[in-house]
């Protein structure tokens, strides 16, 4: 089957600017500006099907900035404690359960105290209490999160004695209080932090989530962070340090 071909003229005057792009290839004059961004490719890609955004907020110091990058990269910044000003470009997407989950730092590893940046960032939270200071954040997080907002507490920096500020028992009673999952993390040695993301990434089952878009389907039972947590964390010395 041959396809007929339409006849070009060399001298053809260019398009009006606003009609359609003409078929055989011939486009308006683009805007000056940059061209398109070429689609990044981070390994596996970075398509994805949700995508849920997740603050880090807890005092200066406490190991912010070192969850994220071992998190992301599986890498410790030894020593290197540039207070954080604004950290964008933490990305990573999961795979779970066949749904490709992009899990979004926005913005800054948070340590103000303004409650905007946590009324902006819509979906998961996960303080990080080493310093005696958490029940502030909670408070804070409480009045300014979105209701659907998953928390987790976490312990960090729980490989050296001497950075420990709060001990096991006491963080695992707060959080008791609140009614949080809590476990201890090591950015250094990379203990429990996949798991603390994962956890995030399941909050709600993606899948729920992509349904519930797209058909409206009624609510499947609540998903229980804490028995994710607890089930997920077993063999893996969560909250042990
Ligand atoms: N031993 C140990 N040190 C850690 C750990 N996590 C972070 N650190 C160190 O603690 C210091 C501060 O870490 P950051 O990640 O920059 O802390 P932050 O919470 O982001 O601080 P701000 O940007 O000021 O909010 C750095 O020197 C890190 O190397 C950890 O799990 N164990």
């Amino acid at each position: 089957m041959s396809r007929k071909k339409t006849p070009r003229s060399k001298g053809a005057s260019a398009p009006a600017a606003s009609a359609p792009p003409a078929a055989n290839g011939s486009r308006p004059a683009r805007p000056i500006g940059p061209p398109p961004p070429a689609r990044p490719s981070l390994g596996g890609g970075d398509f994805y099907n949700v995508a849920f955004k997740i603050m880090l907020v807890g005092d200066s110091g406490v190991g912010k900035t070192c969850l994220l990058v071992r998190f992301k990269d599986g890498a410790f910044l030894a020593g290197t404690f540039i207070s954080t000003v604004g950290i964008d470009f933490r990305n990573k997407v999961l795979d779970v359960d066949g749904v490709k989950v992009k899990l979004q730092t926005p913005g800054c590893a948070c340590r103000c105290r303004s409650g905007t940046q946590l009324a902006r960032s819509g979906s998961a939270v996960s303080p990080t209490p080493t310093t005696a200071t958490p029940m502030a954040w909670l408070t804070e997080i409480h009045e300014y999160a979105q209701h659907n907002v998953a928390l987790m507490l976490l312990g960090n920096k729980v490989d050296s004695a001497q950075e420990r500020v709060v001990k096991r028992e006491d963080g695992e009673k707060l959080a008791k209080e609140y009614g949080l999952p809590f476990m201890e993390t090591s950015a250094k040695t990379g203990l429990n932090v996949d798991l603390a993301f994962t956890a995030i990434a399941n909050h709600p089952p993606p899948h729920r989530e992509l349904k519930q878009r797209s058909m409206k389907a009624p609510s499947e039972p609540h998903f229980r962070l804490h028995d994710y947590v607890k089930r997920e964390g077993q063999g893996t010395s969560c909250c042990r340090p």
